[in-house]
């Protein structure tokens, strides 16, 4: 069976990421392409390297645009999803890349975005407890943040197992491409080459109510989110370090044990062989979240660090693998574990 998809926010990076999977996914026809300013471009204009879509002009983002097709893509800014989402039919499987409808609390929505809450939709993370039976079958999906997907992975299991307490600490060092394409001031080449710097530092990151959902979930009970990201000179990728305080002794073989357990049978995340740590330059290109632990017996704490794409794992191909899911197609469809290196 070959679906028919429309991808709204074409010109955008996350759209283009999306775009360079679905060119390759053997059960899909690419339809409408659209934007907002650059409606009326090429596509070969924004996104250089989609070769075999170079000649497609952007067309307007609305309903009449996006209708016709069996799965829409919405790669747009906050948002701007639910007013389309709603003109599309509840036959239509819309894919949300942006942030509108993955928080459940209404009052967190309106804390951390602006606006009215869209409501929650099924959440595109299938790693985490109980998130794969709810994709299946699905008409909307909301695709994850990306800090929340390297985040999540490397504590859910910990948090299930009782091994740690329900207060952890997450540092994630980015690339400038989780900002999109438009301009801002920390954005700018001399602010970002040869520099490290740390932003919404002190619970002030939008992505941290994110966490909390996750991770509370986990581990049935709620848990506390100390969440700092740290912008880094390079387009892509997310190296996140997590930690917590161990609850009694755990050694490093128990909780491996629990890593391997949670994650075996998971086609996109390898917990590495002992002794070697994440990098991002082995997950760019791939759906692959690669993961290590250790544990820090002196200050009684499991740490875990985690790599992923975040282009890929962290927004269009986990995007891919939901809609697989969604369609009941085999789960790692057009998606590959294989990264680009150096
Ligand atoms: N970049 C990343 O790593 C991640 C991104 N996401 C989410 O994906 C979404 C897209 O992000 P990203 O691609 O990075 O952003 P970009 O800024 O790179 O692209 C935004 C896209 O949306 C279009 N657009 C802008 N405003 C409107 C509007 N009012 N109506 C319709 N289309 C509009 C733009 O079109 P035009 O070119 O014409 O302006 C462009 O195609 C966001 O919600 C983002 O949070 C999620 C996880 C990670
Ligand atoms: C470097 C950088 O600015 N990163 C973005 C990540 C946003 C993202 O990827 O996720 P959303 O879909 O929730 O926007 C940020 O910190 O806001």
């Amino acid at each position: 069976m070959t679906v028919k998809i429309a991808v709204a926010g074409a010109s955008g990076y996350a759209g283009g990421e999306l775009l360079r999977l679905l060119l390759t996914h053997p059960e899909v026809e690419i339809g409408a392409l659209t934007a907002a300013s650059s409606a009326g471009t090429t596509l070969g204009t924004h996104q250089p390297h989609l070769v075999p879509l170079a000649g497609r002009v952007l067309l307007e983002t609305n309903a009449e645009t996006l209708a016709g097709h069996d799965v829409v893509f919405l790669a747009l800014p906050h948002g701007h999803s639910a007013e389309i989402a709603a003109q599309l039919g509840p036959d239509v499987l819309v894919v949300d890349l942006g942030a509108d409808h993955r928080l459940a609390d209404a009052g967190d929505w309106r804390r951390w975005y602006s606006g009215e809450h869209a409501g929650q939709w099924p959440y595109g993370m299938p790693e985490l407890p109980g998130a794969r039976e709810k994709l299946v079958g699905t008409k909307r999906i909301a695709v994850p943040g990306c800090f929340p997907t390297g985040g999540s992975l490397a504590l859910a299991p910990a948090l299930a197992a009782g091994l740690i307490e329900p207060a952890v600490t997450v540092v994630s060092v980015t690339g400038t491409s989780g900002a999109g394409k438009s301009l801002k001031p920390n954005l700018l080449g001399s602010e970002v080459m040869g520099n490290a710097s740390a932003y919404g530092v002190a619970g002030a990151h939008r992505h941290t109510p994110e966490f909390v959902q996750n991770l509370s979930g986990a581990a049935g009970k709620p848990v506390t989110v100390s969440f700092t990201p740290v912008l880094a000179p390079m387009p892509r990728g997310i190296l996140t370090t997590a930690s917590a305080q161990l609850v009694g002794d755990v050694d490093e073989a128990a909780a491996r044990a629990v890593y391997e357990k949670a994650y075996h049978a998971e086609p996109f995340v390898q917990v590495l062989p002992e002794g070697t740590w994440p990098t991002t330059a082995a997950t760019v290109g791939s759906n692959n979240v690669q993961l290590q632990l250790g544990i820090d017996a002196d200050a009684g704490r499991l740490v875990v660090v985690t790599s992923i794409d975040n282009l890929t794992k962290g927004t269009a191909g986990g995007a891919v693998q939901s809609m697989n899911l969604a369609l009941g197609f085999p789960e790692a469809t057009g998606l590959s574990t294989v990264g680009v290196a150096p």
